[in-house]
């Protein structure tokens, strides 16, 4: 519901449809939205059961499923997230089939492969919304210690969105100057300005928010309607989305994580190979090992 409010607050889609196994809940958020039609432009907001009401979508995304409760990880979701997969992917695909997928649900990186391998469409129309989000709460908390706004405070996070996800510290820097080269320790555990601690918030951020709140919404809904946008708008801008990395960074397998990706009307039509230090590659080869051993106890 959050992104299907920032995309239509934000005018990114004017037409949205919104599906859920309950119907109950589904009308009330469907009327709900529909009630503030007159703050926003034109709006068309339809919502079923039933899957024809997606048909001919440019995009499909993807949030539904079981969320972690207090403790849980991402990965503790993957089984009974990929369950209720099986029976969405091939309605979206069968109503949409020239659509672009955006995962959301997690583990997201493990269900944007098993989309990926349901749905049959190429890799560039599969995206998990990956680590944009962590690289959001990454420049927020640079913003908050820099006192300069987040949009002025650049840097990414790669890989896996989730525990062993990856800040490229080389990358961080303000109109230009890196951070690294006025902090030789920049990042690194003898840091006496304590950089690390911001990755390590960035990693328990949706742990301490589920905590307080329950769940996390409107930074993911804010990220996702940005990805949207870049699509319908063919901005070519570059998000941190998860795609298909075997190849890349020596990584072997076949699995999706989080880099830098060119997005537009035709999905994600390139890949910024950022120039990684050994051990960042090491972190993502890592992380690809994890991902590829839960893929294969997979049944879907
Ligand atoms: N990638 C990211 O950054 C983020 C991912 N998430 C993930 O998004 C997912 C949803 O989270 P919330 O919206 O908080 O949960 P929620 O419980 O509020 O919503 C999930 C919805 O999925 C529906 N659903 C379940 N099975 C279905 C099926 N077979 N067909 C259609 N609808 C079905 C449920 O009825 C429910 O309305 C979780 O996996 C959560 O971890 C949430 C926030 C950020
Ligand atoms: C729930 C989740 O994946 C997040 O907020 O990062």
């Amino acid at each position: 519901m959050a992104c299907a409010f920032t995309i239509l607050t934000q005018s990114v889609s004017h037409d949205i449809a919104l599906i859920d196994s309950n119907e109950q809940k589904l009308q009330g958020e469907m009327m709900d939205l529909q009630h503030g039609s007159v703050f926003v432009k034109s709006p068309k907001i339809q919502a079923s059961t039933d899957y024809s009401v997606t048909a001919n979508s440019r995009v499909c995304i993807v949030t539904a499923g079981a969320r972690q409760k207090e403790g849980e990880t991402r990965l503790d979701l993957v089984q009974r997230n990929t369950d209720i997969f099986k029976s969405i992917i091939p309605q979206l695909v069968k109503y949409s089939p020239n659509t672009i997928l955006i995962i959301v649900s997690n583990p997201v990186d493990i269900l944007t492969y098993v989309a990926w391998k349901i749905s049959g469409l190429p890799r560039n129309r599969v995206i998990g919304s990956g680590t944009n989000l962590d690289s959001a709460r990454f420049r927020f908390l640079i913003s908050q210690k820099l006192n300069v706004a987040a949009r002025s405070c650049h840097g990414w996070i790669v890989g896996e969105h989730g525990d062993t996800s990856i800040p490229v510290w080389s990358s961080v820097n303000v109109a230009g100057v890196r951070l690294m080269d006025l902090n030789p320790d920049f990042g690194k555990d003898n840091d006496k300005e304590k950089w690390a601690s911001l990755h390590k918030q960035v990693v328990d951020s949706a742990y301490e928010v589920i905590k307080l709140k329950g769940y996390t919404s409107w930074a993911i809904g804010l990220s996702v309607s940005m990805i949207v946008s870049a699509i319908t708008k063919n901005l070519n801008t570059l998000h941190a989305l998860s795609t298909l990395v075997q190849g890349l960074h020596g990584v072997d397998e076949e699995v999706f994580l989080s880099v830098p990706c060119v997005i537009g009307e035709n999905g994600i039509t390139s890949i910024v190979k950022q120039i990684l230090t050994k051990e960042e590659q090491e972190k993502l080869q890592k992380s690809a090992k994890l991902m590829h051993g839960i893929q294969a106890d997979l049944k879907f």
